[in-house]
C-alpha cells in the first residue's frame, strides 16, 4: 500500500535527539525519517517517550541535543510556518469548551490560510456535528471528532495524531479515523500516528517505530517483521523455557512454550530445535507478539539476547 518511494523528501527528519527531565533521560539518540506521503506509526509502552518526541516536532520542546526538521523547517525557530502546515491532535481533551462547534470552526478558519470550507462542511456532516452544538455538552467521542475536524480541515501537509483514539468510540476509530488517514496519505500528505491500538497501527501504517525506555529500538514494516521474526511453539518437560539459539521472549508454562525466532540472530539455515524439544508449530509473527517481545521490560530484546542469554543458550545447544 506504499504511496511513496525511497526518493521521497522527508516530512520529518530527526537526528541524534536527546532530552532529559531533571537528569532522567526521556529521549536518547533518536533518529527518525518519515518520507512525505507515508503513514508512520509510533508504538511503545507508557512512558517510553512517544509524546516527548512528538512535542519536539510541534516545537513545544527545544532539542537539548540533536536536530529536528519538520517539512524542512525548524519547529522552534520557524514555529508559525510549521504549525500552519501541521495538524495536531492529542488524547487530551483540550478544546475550548465554552465555544460552540461553529465558533471553533470560525476561529480555526481565521488562523489557517489553507482552510477548506467545503471539506469542513463535509466533515461536519460525516462526524454528525452541527454548528450550534456546545462543545461542553457534547460526549467525549463527539468532542474528539470536533478536534479531528479542526486538525484536518485546513488539509495539513503533516498530520500528527498522539493517541487520538482514546476519545473516539470503536466505530469512529475504524470508520472515520482510518478513512481519514488513508485519504491524507493517498493525497501525498504525511501522517505520524502514535497509538496503543496495534490493530489500528497494523491496518494503516507503512512503517512502525518501536520506542522502549527513551530509545527507538526498531523501525520496521509489517512485511519486514514477517521476514525477520517467526513464532515457534514447542513442548519441553522442563520448568524453564527450552534453550534454542535465536529464540527469545518465551511465554508459557512448564510444558508448552512459545518463543520468537529472530532470523537476524540465527539464519534459517542454522536454526536447530534440540532433540529433547518437541516442535509443535512455527508460524508468522503477529504485530502483538512482536510488540510484547520487544517493548517489554523483561529480558526480551534481540540485542539483549545477543549479549548474554544467547551466550548461555548457544553454549547449551552446542
Ligand atoms: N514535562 C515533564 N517533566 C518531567 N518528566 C517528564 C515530562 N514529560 C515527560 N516526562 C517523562 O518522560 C518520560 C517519557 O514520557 P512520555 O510522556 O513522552 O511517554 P509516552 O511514551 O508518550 O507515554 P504515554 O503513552 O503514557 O503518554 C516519562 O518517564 C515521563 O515521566
Amino acid at each position: 500500500m506504499s504511496r511513496f518511494d525511497s526518493n521521497s523528501p522527508l516530512a520529518v527528519h530527526v537526528t541524534g535527539l536527546c532530552r532529559s527531565f531533571r537528569g532522567r533521560p526521556a529521549l536518547e539518540d533518536i533518529e527518525v525519517q518519515i518520507p512525505v506521503g507515508s503513514v508512520f506509526g509510533l508504538v511503545g509502552l507508557n512512558g517510553a517517550g512517544k509524546t516527548t518526541l512528538i512535542r519536539h516536532l510541534i516545537g513545544a520542546f527545544v532539542a537539548q541535543q540533536g536536530t529536528v526538521r519538520v517539512l524542512g523547517m525548524d519547529p522552534v525557530g520557524d514555529s508559525q510556518s510549521v504549525l500552519r502546515r501541521v495538524g495536531y491532535l492529542t488524547e487530551e481533551d483540550s478544546l475550548p469548551t465554552w465555544m460552540r462547534v461553529g465558533e471553533l470552526v470560525d476561529f480555526s478558519r481565521a488562523i489557517y490560510d489553507t482552510w477548506d470550507d467545503v471539506y469542513a462542511a463535509k466533515l461536519m456532516d460525516l462526524f454528525g456535528l452541527s454548528r450550534s452544538d456546545k462543545l461542553s455538552s457534547l460526549s467525549k467521542g463527539l468532542r474528539a471528532r470536533a478536534g479531528l475536524l479542526v486538525a484536518i480541515a485546513y488539509r495539513p501537509e503533516l498530520l500528527i495524531l498522539d493517541e487520538p483514539s482514546s476519545g473516539l468510540d470503536p466505530l469512529a476509530r475504524r470508520d472515520i479515523l482510518e478513512a481519514i488517514i488513508r485519504t491524507i496519505s493517498e493525497e501525498g500528505r504525511t501522517v505520524l500516528f502514535s497509538s496503543h491500538l496495534l490493530d489500528e497501527v497494523d491496518r494503516v501504517c507503512d512503517s512502525i517505530a518501536l520506542m522502549r525506555a527513551s530509545r527507538i529500538i526498531e523501525t520496521t514494516t509489517v512485511d519486514q517483521l514477517q521476514t525477520r521474526y517467526e513464532e515457534i511453539v514447542c513442548r519441553s518437560d522442563t520448568e524453564m523455557p527450552p534453550a534454542i539459539r535465536g529464540v527469545f521472549a518465551w511465554q508459557g508454562d512448564d510444558s508448552e512454550w512459545s518463543g520468537v525466532i529472530d532470523h537476524e540472530v540465527v539464519p534459517e539455515t542454522e536454526f536447530v530445535v534440540p532433540a529433547e524439544v518437541k516442535l509443535i508449530t512455527r508460524r508468522e509473527i503477529t504485530l502483538h507478539r512482536w510488540f510484547a517481545a520487544r517493548a517489554g521490560t523483561e529480558q526480551s530484546s534481540a540485542s539483549e539476547l545477543h549479549d548474554d542469554h544467547l551466550q548461555e543458550v548457544t553454549s547449551d545447544v552446542r
